[in-house]
């Protein structure tokens, strides 16, 4: 690789190598056109050493709020617990954060004008879900109602803060229980690993107060299943998906894939999709 084809390349960090983090990291150091994995940030550097020792071009090992400092976007791939600490500095020196944990957005809503005052910007990626071209595309005219459903396996909602709070049993059910109804900014309080997915969508069309969301604990599905009604001036649509789990029972395969998506049209020259 040249000099000057290196420095044009975008770098990117990621903040978290569990579940999502490594895949991205996988296919960054793979090979995506234009774009290379500057650095990482883990909570326990020893765990993750034959992870990124093995991979072809090993990055830097940072702190979280050094990230932005050896890259151009900084991925959040961590708790939601934190997304401050990972985006304030990134979004601070002016660069591009992709936040997967979009649910700890909504009580860090000022990192948006913080980026905005410094030139730095905040991505949501499609991530678990689907259909945010057509969300985003009819808010520019007017939506209706946003409706969504999730149901998943007993083994993706343990440890929920609702569950825990309310004292719900869910390991002995045998029926779909629903668990919450109401708005995307009260379930991602009680689901906050769970409903990433309700707060895009929200974030994407007519807020987190106005998107209403149910949560079913279901023994009967093997996936995290979302569906989705969308009731518009311009259109009125259904969206279903059904996610795979990944090692991670709470985090369908699907959302690394999204962000590994949403990085390679960074830099390509044919883009599909808005
Ligand atoms: N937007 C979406 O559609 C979706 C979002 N998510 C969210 O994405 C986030 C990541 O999910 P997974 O990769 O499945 O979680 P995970 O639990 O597999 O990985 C998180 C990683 O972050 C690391 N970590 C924790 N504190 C850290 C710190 N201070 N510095 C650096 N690393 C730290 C952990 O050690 C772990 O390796 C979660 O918040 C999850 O709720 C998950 C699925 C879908
Ligand atoms: O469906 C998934 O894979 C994950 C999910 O709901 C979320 O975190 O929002």
């Amino acid at each position: 690789m040249t000099e000057q084809r290196a420095s044009s390349e975008l770098r990117v960090a990621i903040a978290g190598l569990g579940s999502i983090g490594t895949k991205i990291a996988t296919a960054l150091d793979q090979g995506i056109e234009g774009l290379a994995l500057s650095a990482v940030a883990v909570r326990d550097p020893a765990k993750h050493q034959t992870f990124i020792g093995g991979l072809r071009h090993p990055p830097k090992i940072l702190p979280i709020d050094q990230l932005g400092e050896v890259a151009d976007i900084v991925v959040e791939c961590a708790p939601s617990s934190q997304l401050r600490a990972i985006v304030e500095p990134a979004v601070k020196r002016g660069k591009a954060a992709v936040v997967v944990s979009v649910g700890g957005l909504l009580d860090n809503f000022d990192l948006i004008d913080l980026a905005r005052a410094n030139g730095g910007r905040i991505i949501v990626p499609t991530g678990a879900l689907i259909g945010l071209d057509a969300v985003n595309a009819a808010a520019i005219g007017t939506i209706h109602s946003v409706k969504m459903v999730t149901r998943k396996p007993i083994d993706g909602l343990k440890g929920a803060s609702f569950i825990v709070q309310n004292k719900i049993d869910i390991d002995n059910l045998r029926e779909p229980l629903k668990l919450f109804e109401g708005s995307a900014r009260e379930a991602a309080k009680g689901f906050p690993a769970n409903v990433n997915v309700a707060v895009a969508l929200s974030l994407a069309g007519i807020g987190p107060d106005r998107t209403e969301i149910q949560v079913w604990a279901d023994p009967t599905v093997t996936r995290n299943v979302h569906r989705i009604e969308v009731e518009a001036d311009s259109a009125r649509f259904s969206m279903g998906i059904e996610n795979i789990p990944s090692e991670n029972p709470k985090t369908g395969l699907i959302t690394a894939l999204s962000v590994i998506a949403l990085l390679k049209k960074q830099r390509a020259t044919l883009c599909v999709g808005t």
